[in-house]
This record gives C-alpha cells, sequence and structure tokens, in this order.
C-alpha cells in the first residue's frame, strides 16, 4: 500500500479533534470524509478505518511511542507511524516520519501484549471492572472480540422487501452480501461499502442494524393489532422494526426524553413506510402517568455503558468514566420502576442494554423483581448475548411478565 499525503494529514487532522479536542470520532470522520470530493471509495474507507484503528488502539500505540496526551503533531505523527509499522506499511521518506525507529516498535509491541490492558489497549479501571463482572477467562475474550472491526449488517425492512430482494437489489448496485442463519431479517455486507448511497435505502428496503440488536424486537413477541410503548426509542432502530413485525398494524407509541431524537424517528418512519408509531417526549412526569396500565408490551431499551458496542464505537473506552456507570445504573433502575407502570395485566416487558455487564443487566433485573414494584412480574425469558460467542454486538435482554 503507498500511503498519500493528503489522507494521511486529513488522518491526522480527525485525530487531533477527537484526542485532543474530545470531538466523537463518527462525527469527525464524518465531516473529513467531505474535505475532497475527488476521494473515491478506497480513499474515504483509508481515513475512516484508520482513524478508527488508532482511535481503538490508542493507548497500545501511545505506549509503543512512548509519547503522552496531550498529543502534539509530531506526537500524532509518531501514532501513525506505529499503525503503519505493525501493518506493514512502508513508509514513504516524509520528515513527519523521519527516524521512525521500526525494529523498537516490533519490540515493544511483542513486550506490551503480555499485558492484557496494553494489548486490548483499555484503560486500567475498564479491565479491572471487566474481569471483576465477568471473570478474568470471559474478560479476556470478550474485550479481544470487542477490539474486532464490527461487520456491517442490515434488517430487511418486511414491510418493503425480503432480505432475498434486498441481496438481489445490492448485487445490481455491485455490493455483495449473504445471509446470516440465527437472524431471518438479517443480511451482512461480504465488504464494508457505503449502503446509504444507493437507491434502495432511499426508499426504505433496509437499515443498518446489528444482528445482535435485531434479537430484541422480536424478543418482545408483539403481534399485529397489539399497544406496545417503547420508553427509549431514541432515532428508532427497534421501533421501526417492531412496526415491521406488526405489520402496520396497532399502535406504538415512541418515548425519549430527546426531542430531536424523535424527529430522526419520525423520519426514518416515513422512509420505511411505517404508519402506526407515534412520538411523545417524556418532558414531565405526566406522559408517564397517562400511559399507566395501558400497553400490552413494553420495550425498555435502557441507556447503558454501551460496553457491548465497542467495536463499533472505540472512542467509548476513553470518554466512558466509571462515575457514568454509577449514575446510569441509577437511571436504569428508576426507569425500570417508573416504566413497568406502563403494562397491563397479563402483558410482557422486555428490558433490554447493549452493554455486557452483569451489574446493567441480570443485576438490574434481580433488583427490580425484588423491589415493591416488581412485586406481580416475573421473568419469562433472558439472552446474555456475548460477543466473542456470537461475533456480534454484545446485548442483553430479558423479558418479564405482569402477572397481578
Ligand atoms: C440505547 S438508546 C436507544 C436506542 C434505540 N432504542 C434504538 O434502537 O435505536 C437509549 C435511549 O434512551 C434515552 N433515554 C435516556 N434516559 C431516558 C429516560 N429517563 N427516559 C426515556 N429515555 C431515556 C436516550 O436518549 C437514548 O435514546
Amino acid at each position: 500500500m503507498r500511503l498519500h499525503r493528503n489522507l494521511v494529514f486529513a488522518v491526522i487532522d480527525t485525530l487531533n479533534n477527537v484526542f485532543n479536542e474530545g470531538k466523537y470520532a463518527d462525527k469527525e470522520i464524518s465531516k473529513a470524509l467531505k474535505r475532497d470530493k475527488r476521494w473515491g471509495s478506497r480513499d474515504r474507507s483509508f481515513i475512516a478505518e484508520t482513524v478508527y484503528d488508532i482511535v481503538r488502539w490508542k493507548r497500545l500505540y501511545a505506549e509503543i511511542a512512548e509519547v503522552k496526551e496531550p498529543f502534539s503533531r509530531p506526537n500524532l505523527f509518531r501514532l501513525f507511524a506505529v499503525w503503519a509499522t505493525l501493518k506493514g506499511i512502508q513508509l514513504p521518506d516524509w520528515k513527519q516520519l523521519e527516524d521512525t525507529p521500526t525494529r523498537r516498535i516490533k519490540g515493544r509491541f511483542d513486550e506490551l501484549s503480555k499485558t492484557r490492558k496494553f494489548k486490548e489497549s483499555i484503560p486500567d479501571w475498564m479491565d479491572e471492572l471487566g474481569v471483576k463482572e465477568l471473570g478474568e477467562q470471559k474478560w479476556t475474550r470478550e474485550i479481544a472480540a470487542l477490539n474486532q472491526m464490527a461487520p456491517v449488517v442490515l434488517r430487511a425492512n418486511s414491510l418493503k422487501a425480503t432480505p432475498k430482494k434486498l441481496r438481489d437489489s445490492l448485487f445490481a448496485e455491485s455490493i455483495e452480501a449473504h445471509s446470516l442463519k440465527k437472524y431471518p431479517s438479517a443480511i451482512e455486507l461480504d465488504e464494508r461499502a457505503n449502503v446509504f448511497s444507493t437507491e434502495i435505502f432511499k426508499e426504505g428496503f433496509f437499515e443498518v442494524q446489528d444482528a445482535s440488536s435485531q434479537l430484541v424486537a422480536p424478543f418482545l413477541q408483539v403481534e399485529p393489532g397489539m399497544r406496545v410503548v417503547d420508553t427509549c426509542a431514541g432515532a428508532g432502530g427497534k421501533t421501526l422494526h417492531l412496526a415491521a413485525i406488526m405489520e402496520n398494524k396497532g399502535q406504538i407509541i415512541a418515548l425519549d426524553i430527546y426531542g430531536n431524537k424523535l424527529k430522526e424517528l419520525k423520519r426514518r418512519a416515513k422512509r420505511a413506510g411505517a404508519h402506526n408509531i407515534e412520538t411523545r417526549e417524556i418532558d414531565s412526569t405526566k406522559v408517564i402517568k397517562k400511559l399507566h396500565n395501558s400497553a400490552d408490551r413494553v420495550l425498555i431499551d435502557a441507556p447503558c455503558s454501551g460496553l457491548g458496542v465497542l467495536s463499533r464505537n472505540p472512542d467509548a473506552k476513553w470518554k466512558l468514566q466509571p462515575e457514568f456507570l454509577e449514575r446510569i445504573r441509577n437511571t436504569q433502575q428508576e426507569i425500570l420502576s417508573d416504566y413497568s407502570k406502563i403494562l397491563k395485566k397479563g402483558g410482557k416487558i422486555v428490558y433490554a442494554t447493549c452493554s455486557i455487564l452483569p451489574s446493567e443487566n441480570q443485576g438490574q433485573v434481580k433488583s427490580f423483581l425484588a423491589s415493591e414494584e416488581g412485586q406481580g412480574f416475573s421473568l419469562e425469558d433472558e439472552k446474555i448475548v456475548l460477543s466473542h460467542e456470537s461475533g456480534y454486538d454484545g446485548f442483553y435482554m430479558a423479558r418479564l411478565i405482569k402477572n397481578t
């Protein structure tokens, strides 16, 4: 591979914004990709993948390069030189890369790879937490899986297309994909591609949605005609899936504390041809009270640490703080006790997270069932989805039934 100066400079500028200005990697990459209209798909993938790689391996590369944050521009080039050396890429004779100690880089990589927190490039506190929650062996496997680049998985929108029709339509646009046995609506791209620019995306044939995430809506056991409340709907990944399973029949009320996310949900619903969704912003406790004892099904896709989705969101390793985890666990418990009241007797509720930590998952369900609000509920089923076992995001889902 030959390195091109303008692409590498775009990588360095983006890394500066992410590491030194606290910006989000996905947003900064999108911005960088708009810099030059002449860049083709290979150039764009180079920028996106290199930035994600260096964000993912920040701690390891910084240790190898012996540089500390905040990273000066020469030090950002040193991180880049580590990335290129470990990938076996020939370094050009630019002054920013001169005197790169290739052999030393390889030696330090071998040495540091003996210690998990360096090898997997994670903060000390995260490594300790992972061991405490999952045990040494499982954590070692899980964090290794979460450091792999995530595959691109699509969900065929059954309101508009079958997975086969979706695959054939993509093929016609030179994008190849295969179906996934255990995930009936999913297809996975053979190679990364910009699916958002296709005509069939604009027509609502599919959503980009990880395979594990596609397990949540079916787990709620919804049927056409039901009244369903999606309490933490965000931009509607799961809401749209629910609408498709319900064949647009019945009612889905999508809630969130952020109105702007619900606006995005509405836009996506229009594209998907989902007509049975009403959005309501939770701007006072009245919004929830009005819904008490009214729903056949309730989904709580709770805010969480996001530790199950590190492969698609590697900068969360550096942005997450232990104090946030403490706060989010309280929020999860409050949400469970408040929003479970929306359910009718005989109804079912799914509590889900994209976390792999038992303290955000099984632990929360257990605490809820032991609490006053949890009396009358029982656990019907649960799925613990770990990335090293499934090959996709880490997820958790529990289905409870309200007996009395
Ligand atoms: C895991 S995300 C939801 C993702 C979404 N369900 C999807 O499938 O695309 C959690 C959502 O909970 C929302 N949220 C946070 N605190 C909340 C609260 N107290 N009540 C309702 N929603 C909340 C966040 O704004 C966020 O959109």
